[in-house]
């Protein structure tokens, strides 16, 4: 199997600047790939690092140390952890989707503009790329009525699924979930994991942090523990 994400040897410490600029090392020499249609979950304690290890993978902190690459769907290869911040922003784009626990949105956009943006982003007509966002959303179980509305008002679960909406709507190659079925109730977690396995069928690797234990044994392939650097030391 080929891999699409292929992470390895990377490093991320931080700088407690309240703590007069002590470093605190979180992760060392963190590997991880995962194949086309794979599904691998990140698990280890609360503190371990498993969040940071996402935000890495997604470009949302730089690594001090190590390569991500990642395949493209064209079949090129990038290195995230050496990409520029307008090129974190194209693979962004066309290659890692994102559904995270909570939603950030400009104020204002509905959400069906929301969950449409990225297929309008890549080129889809407006008018196809609301009405495949209409789909999921329905999918979702998300009530015709809040469509137009925008999400900053919704519940909790209301807005997670806006968010499982937008980050399922296009076909990325790598996914990275981030408890995406945290304030689901059980009709739409179901609707998740099927959601996950029809990405998975269609060739997407995936990482998640699942700490809904049936969610996790149901999707993932396989566990990456991440284990807390001090007590690993
Ligand atoms: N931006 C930051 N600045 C300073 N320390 C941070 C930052 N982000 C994370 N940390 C620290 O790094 C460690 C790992 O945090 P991280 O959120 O990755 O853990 P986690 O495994 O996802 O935990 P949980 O399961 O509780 O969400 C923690 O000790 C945390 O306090």
């Amino acid at each position: 199997m080929s891999w699409t994400l292929r992470a390895e040897g990377l490093a991320k410490s931080f700088t407690l600047h309240l703590q007069g600029g002590v470093e605190m090392p979180v992760l060392r020499g963190a590997a991880l790939e995962v194949g086309a249609g794979e599904c691998v979950a990140l698990s280890g304690p609360s503190g371990a690092g498993k969040s940071t290890l996402m935000r890495l993978l997604q470009g949302n902190y730089g690594a001090d140390a190590g390569r991500i690459l990642l395949r493209r769907s064209d079949g090129s290869v990038a290195d995230l952890a050496q990409a520029s911040p307008r090129e974190v922003i194209a693979l962004r784009h066309d290659t890692i989707g994102h559904v995270s626990q909570f939603l950030r949105v400009i104020p204002r956009v509905p959400a069906l503009e929301v969950v449409a943006e990225p297929l309008t982003a890549r080129g889809v007509p407006g008018e196809e790329a609301r009405a495949r966002a209409a789909a999921l959303l329905h999918r979702l179980n998300l009530p015709e009525r809040l469509h137009a509305l925008p999400p900053a008002t919704f519940s909790g679960g209301e807005q997670q699924r806006v968010n499982l909406a937008r980050g399922f709507v296009a076909e990325y190659p790598l996914m990275l979930l981030d408890e995406p079925t945290a304030s689901l109730d059980a009709v739409n977690r179901e609707v998740v994991i099927a959601l996950i396995d029809e990405a998975k069928a269609r060739g997407a690797a995936l990482v998640g942090i699942f700490h809904d234990v049936e969610v996790r044994h149901r999707v993932a392939d396989r566990v990456l523990e991440v284990a807390p650097l001090r007590e690993a030391a």
